[in-house]
């Protein structure tokens, strides 16, 4: 396990080898021990050892990049979700408010993604650039393997058969998106971030992120606002509300948002992410685990689908 040299920044958000765990090898109990300790604690963490190849990677930001760089007016007219399963959905700037999820009325987040998932609705893919949707899809095969990583490897902390979740992970909902924060050669709107803070809904989040002046931060359980530490190669992994919840809150879902680059900033700061956003089955139950209802559970059983509805209408104001 290796742990960053900054410590000024990094000091809360460990970087977890987890290749031995992957492998079966000595020292898959330090890398469970150590992931239960990051989702506890402050539900961030990175990895490295978790196999995914650099290609399906470069080639999905590669590609996207691409996207990005059509022109507006070309961009706008490509999918906007109009109901293709499995096709993409297509978001311009300032089309999503993050913070509002929150209760924060600010001006939209100052970004643009693409989104796919194989069980959710978009639109036709657009006819260029070329290997787009071909990039999504090899990166989402990608992300369900490294996720069934990170799922036994909460099993194996919580104490649970190393299949528990499997079952609800067949028809699974996750969705993929990349997102395009552009450079901002104006000043934003008062109160608009890259991305407003916010908690992630479903299970877990895997991230690539990249470095840049205007970067993920995560709020402690002080209020501190933390910078991420952006390590190549390594993925940023956070919990979703949902499994806090599964987890009768003992695993913490963070709230985080994007900085913008600071004000007159002269270099280059333009940044792409790529969340994969891991969601259970519509009709999983979310339930307190057993090893955690020893204090009662908090929460009522929820199927996901239900659950998803109930978070949509508290943060439009209507829960
Ligand atoms: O771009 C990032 O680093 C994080 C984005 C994020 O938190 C989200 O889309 O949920
Ligand atoms: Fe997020």
């Amino acid at each position: 396990m290796v742990t960053v040299s900054d410590a000024s920044i990094s000091a809360e958000i460990p970087v977890i080898d987890i290749s031995p765990f992957i492998a079966g090898e000595k020292g898959s109990a330090e890398v469970v021990r150590a992931v239960e300790t990051a989702c506890r604690n402050l539900g961030f963490l990175l990895v490295t050892g978790h196999g995914v190849p650099v290609e399906t990677t470069a080639r999905l930001y590669n590609t996207a990049r691409a996207f990005f760089d059509e022109p507006q007016e070309w961009k706008v007219m490509q999918g906007r979700g109009t109901g293709e399963v499995g096709g993409m959905a297509f978001s311009p700037i300032a089309d999503e408010a993050l913070a509002a999820t929150m209760g924060l009325k600010t001006p939209g987040d100052f970004k643009e993604s693409l989104n796919y998932g194989p069980r959710l609705a978009g639109d036709a893919w657009p006819d260029r650039p070329a290997g787009l949707e071909a990039a999504f899809h090899e990166y989402f095969g990608a992300m369900e393997v490294l996720s069934g990583h990170m799922r036994r490897i909460f099993c194996s902390a919580i104490g649970l058969a190393p299949d528990y979740f499997e079952k609800e992970f067949v028809d699974h909902l996750s969705a993929l998106r990349v997102i395009n924060y552009p450079e901002q050669h104006v000043d934003p709107e008062p109160g608009q971030l890259r991305a407003g803070v916010h908690t992630d809904y479903g299970f877990m989040t895997i991230l690539r992120s990249e470095a840049s002046a205007g970067g993920l931060q995560v709020r402690n359980r002080e209020g501190e606002w933390l910078d991420a530490p952006s390590i190549d190669g390594a993925y940023v992994i956070n919990i979703g509300d949902a499994f806090m919840r599964w987890t009768n809150d003992e695993w913490v879902s963070t709230p985080h948002r994007v900085a913008n680059p600071p004000s007159g900033y002269g270099g280059t700061a333009r940044r792409q992410s790529i969340p994969f956003f891991l969601n259970p089955s519509k009709d999983t139950v979310i339930e307190c685990l057993p090893a955690y209802a020893g204090a009662g559970a908090k929460y009522e059983p929820i199927t996901y689908g239900d659950y998803i509805k109930l978070k949509t209408s508290q943060a439009f104001g209507k829960g």
